[in-house]
């Protein structure tokens, strides 16, 4: 019978009994971690086409710029590009002093010595070595026994040693990975790393890397954290150790699983930029420092342009960042939701620029990334309100009052429900400005002459002669009232009360304009809005008047029944 899919595995247990003793749980993490890149190692990166020495390069020096102190250059003994691109960074001496580069090997002879032939010459170098210690490739790729493979490793840290040794001109560290550490019985992890430390006999003052991968990632990261904080208690010399991890992302949970690591004891991380590497993929150190931010932690990385960082990494893997990578994707501060929207806005509005962070449903302040707010918020058919009038007062200036918002939102719906797709800013403002902005037909302002004493109390302070046109043909109107409005409403001669009304000011200086909002209501139609826009406020607010007076023209004649809509 063929097993089904569940049958075929059985859970991990990296302890025989449960590790009741860990701590890591109550921990919280408090510094960064020290960040290694291991973006440059190629043959582990696992690219579709392997990075030119142009690539690597450019590479090297955004990681350089974003500020990594330990990056591993490559894996020199495997392909000519890697150790010619290493010989080209000490050469040329592209390293920074506060740079260490980090060249990997497997434990064999020949290419241990061709490893540290590639680094030598450098001030500071770091050679890694690794070998498997799980038991399924102690029996699958090398068919050997327990102590035949703690013979390899003590045996590669031999050969490390003579062969560093042969050039004092570099100041030589090592690491060592027990590879698939996550699915090696800790015990043997830990007589492993204890073996190469007893080689290397490393100090508090030139400590040994132990390098615990989660080569696969074998179960959640909670047990991952129970191995790491085991080993930390139980490493021979741990004051002469700096204990790293190396988590990959074969369950989507890498990331979490190096936090909890840390928790756990870790003091390095291995990781890639936007979590590029094998299979899944190796942990994201983007995500790993940026998640720093937001528990009040300066990761010691700089993201402050993550899209300079984005492009980079994009063309030299020639892979894409996805659209919802966290902190980095296109999208990820981006709103289309109505009630998304509303909170954003509202956040953006009280949100003080000295203050805590608290715009809702953004974790991190985009700016803090280099990232705009233009792409913040976006409208299509789940959109509402909020968004909408975001966009028309971030990008135009207009602040509407919520009633016209509300109003205007459904205009914006029609669209959206009939094309299915987003409407851009520029589209929203076009469709503004058509609804309200040029209503002139059929009244159309031609000019007017307003005269008019505000103190005096004879309730008809103001008189206006006005030139509209009204389809088409000219007529001279005059009107009085107690005020502006009033005298140019008894011009036009119709029963219009006003509802409602808003102005404000658009951009400052000689450029500044007026926007004006009113509200009312023609005889016993329901209520609707005009907008009109001018250098002169007063000129703004006839052309409200006579873009709501011409809307509701247009609505007697194309829908009578939005009396009820517009009531709302
Ligand atoms: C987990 C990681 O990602 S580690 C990094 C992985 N990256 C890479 O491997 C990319 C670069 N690698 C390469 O280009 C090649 O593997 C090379 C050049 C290093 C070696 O190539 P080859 O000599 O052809 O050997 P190959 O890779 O096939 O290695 C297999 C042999 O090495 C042995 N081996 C594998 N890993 C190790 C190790 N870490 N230490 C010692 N021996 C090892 C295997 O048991 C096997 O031995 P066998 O031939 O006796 O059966
Ligand atoms: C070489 C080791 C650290 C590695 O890349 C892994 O185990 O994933």
């Amino acid at each position: 019978m063929i097993p089904r899919p569940s049958d075929k595995y059985r859970p991990f247990r990296p302890f025989a009994r449960d590790f009741s003793e860990r701590t890591w749980p109550s921990r919280r993490i408090e510094h960064p971690p020290i960040w290694m890149s291991t973006d440059l190692r190629d043959g582990n990166q696992s690219l579709i086409e392997p990075m030119s020495v142009e690539r690597k390069l450019r590479f090297f020096e955004q990681l350089v710029k974003i500020g990594f102190k330990e990056i591993e250059v490559g894996f020199p003994s495997a392909s000519q590009t890697d150790f010619d691109f290493v010989r080209k960074l000490v050469d040329e001496k592209r390293i920074p002093e506060d740079v260490t580069i980090i060249v990997l090997t497997q434990s064999r002879e020949d290419l241990i010595r061709r490893t540290v032939e590639a680094a030598a010459g450098a001030k500071r170098a770091i050679v890694h070595l690794y070998n498997a210690c799980a038991p399924a490739f102690r029996k699958i790729v090398f068919n050997m026994s327990k102590d035949q493979i703690k013979e390899i490793a003590v045996s590669g840290t031999r050969a490390v040693k003579e062969f560093t040794g042969q050039h004092p001109e570099t100041s030589w560290r090592y690491e060592y990975s027990p590879e698939v550490f996550s699915t090696t019985e800790p015990e043997f992890a830990l007589e492993v790393c204890n073996a190469v430390g007893d080689v290397w006999q490393p100090s508090p003052e030139s400590k040994i890397i132990f390098n615990l991968p989660a080569t696969i990632e074998a179960t959640t990261p909670n047990l991952y954290a129970d191995q790491i904080e085991w080993m930390h208690k139980n490493l021979k010399r741990r004051d002469s150790v700096v204990l790293s991890v190396h988590p990959h992302n074969d369950r989507g949970t890498a990331v979490a699983a190096a936090e909890f690591a840390v928790m756990a004891g870790a003091d390095r991380i291995e990781g890639c930029l936007f979590g590029n590497g094998e299979r899944t993929g190796n942990v994201d150190l983007v995500t790993l420092a940026l998640n720093l931010y937001t528990q009040g932690i300066h990761p010691g990385l700089d993201f402050s342009d993550i899209d300079e960082v984005r492009r980079c990494v994009e063309y030299c893997n020639q892979l894409p960042v996805h659209p919802r990578h966290p902190y980095a994707g296109d999208l990820v501060f981006t709103a289309f939701s109505g009630s998304h929207q509303d909170a954003i806005k509202k956040g953006f509005a009280q949100q003080q620029p000295d203050a805590l962070w608290e715009v809702p449903y953004l974790p991190i302040d985009p700016a803090d990334l280099g990232r705009s707010y233009d792409a913040v918020i976006r409208v299509n058919s789940q959109s509402g309100k909020g968004g909408v009038a975001y966009l028309l007062e971030q990008e135009h200036g207009l602040a509407l009052p919520r009633r016209l918002q509300i109003e205007f939102s459904r205009a914006i719906q029609r669209v959206t429900d009939e094309t299915g797709s987003e409407v851009t800013s520029g589209a929203v403002y076009k469709i503004f400005s058509k609804e309200y902005l040029e209503q002139d037909q059929p009244w159309k302002l031609v000019r007017h002459r307003i005269t008019g004493d505000p103190k005096a109390d004879s309730g008809h302070q103001f008189s206006i002669d006005a030139e509209v046109e009204v389809n088409g043909e000219v007529r001279h109107l005059q009107g009085k009232g107690d005020g502006a409005i009033a005298a140019f409403v008894d011009a036009v001669g119709m029963p219009i009360r006003i509802m409602d009304y808003h102005e404000h000011a658009i951009g400052t200086g000689t450029d500044t304009r007026a926007a004006s909002y009113v509200e009312l209501r023609v005889g016993d139609s329901a209520t609707g809005f005009g907008v009109g826009v001018h250098r002169d406020i007063v000129t703004a607010s006839f052309l409200a008047i006579l873009s709501a007076v011409n809307r509701h023209a247009a609505a007697d004649v194309t829908q009578p029944d939005t009396a009820e809509t517009t009531e709302a």
